[in-house]
């Protein structure tokens, strides 16, 4: 990069995510000159101003859009259209609207009809994040070697706006890949959102069992349990409007999960070994894999 990326770069809600994309931004002067963020919280802003994460916080968005060459939304997607028609009257010609929802369709078509011709719109959603959430949780490295996916639409966007999107991923450390809305709602459905539906619900499952139980099933949980607790950890917030606003491909990828544990059921109750043993080195060689290309 030679230039900043832009003179003024405004985040609004900088929570796990924003206060990373601040913290990277912070490292990176070539990035933005100057780095606004806004939260309806107040108590978020002063955490934020507290952790001199951005030059100005104000939990006025409206006015610091007004302000920005780059706008990036980043709360939880139930919310992202609202703020966007809010904020896109107030942004400057030629500013580029972006954000980081985890999910695409709902997004895109509920911010479409406040765009505007001379406001380029290029979401981009970074596939890294842990379940902790606020500014607190954020830290520069987030986005190291992770994907972050652009699904600019073609008659809301120009190549230079997402040029521009695409080097700000860059100076994150992340690599992009452009591609299409329905697209990436079925691949994040079944690489993200359905595993945190599972986690979910075994914590569920294990929860009632001890129950029914009256016994301490969780005292005993050993590290594979413990794995799905993690994510089972995660915001409710960002994961009720996640699974709300990928309703259909959530449904479909859960459909497809059903039809392979059932089958994996059938196996078992058979002692079908064959199918059992060919379903567990399938599981191997996709950790392998996911291993020999650093994401795991
Ligand atoms: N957490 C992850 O792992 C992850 C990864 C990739 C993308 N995402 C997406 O990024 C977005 C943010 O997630 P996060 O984990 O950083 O959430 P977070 O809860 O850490 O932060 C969200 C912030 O948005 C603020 N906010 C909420 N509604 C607002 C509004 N109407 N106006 C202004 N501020 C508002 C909240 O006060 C909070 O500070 C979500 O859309 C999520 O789907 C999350
Ligand atoms: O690692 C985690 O804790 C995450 O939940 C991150 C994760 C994911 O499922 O991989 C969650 C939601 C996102 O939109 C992108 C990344």
């Amino acid at each position: 990069m030679t230039g900043p990326l832009c003179h003024t770069l405004c985040v609004i809600g900088p929570g796990l995510i924003g206060s990373s994309v601040l913290r990277r931004a912070r490292q990176r002067p070539g990035l933005a000159t100057r780095l606004i963020a806004a939260d309806r919280d107040e108590a978020v802003c002063a955490r934020v101003r507290e952790l001199g994460l951005a030059d100005e916080v104000t939990t006025d968005a409206v006015r610091a859009a007004s302000e920005a060459d780059i706008v990036m939304i980043c709360v939880p997607v139930g919310a992202i259209p609202a703020v966007a028609a809010a904020v896109i009257p107030a942004m400057k010609p030629g500013a580029i609207l972006t954000d980081v929802g985890s999910t695409r369709r709902s997004v895109v078509d509920g911010v479409r009809p406040f765009l505007r011709p001379d406001v380029p719109y290029v979401p981009a959603h970074p596939m890294a994040g842990t379940e902790h959430s606020g500014p607190d949780a954020g830290f520069a490295t987030l986005f190291e070697d992770r994907w972050c996916l652009l699904t600019p639409p073609e008659d809301a966007s120009t190549p230079e706006a997402v040029a521009t999107i695409e080097a700000l991923w860059h100076a994150m450390g992340a690599r992009t890949r452009i591609m299409d809305v329905d697209h990436h709602d079925k691949i994040c459905a079944i690489v993200s959102h359905v595993p945190h539906l599972l986690a979910f619900s075994i914590c569920q499952t294990a929860d009632s069992l001890a129950t029914d139980l009256r016994s301490e099933v969780l005292d005993f949980a050993a590290s594979g349990f413990r794995d799905f607790t993690r994510i089972a950890a995660s915001d409710p917030t960002m994961w009720r409007d996640i699974f709300l606003h990928n309703r259909e491909a959530v449904l479909e990828m859960l459909d497809r999960f059903r039809s392979d544990a059932e089958t994996l059921a059938q196996a078992i109750s058979e002692g079908d070994e064959a199918t059992i043993v060919a379903s567990i080195e399938r599981g191997r060689r996709i950790r392998r894999s996911l291993i020999e290309n650093r994401q795991a």
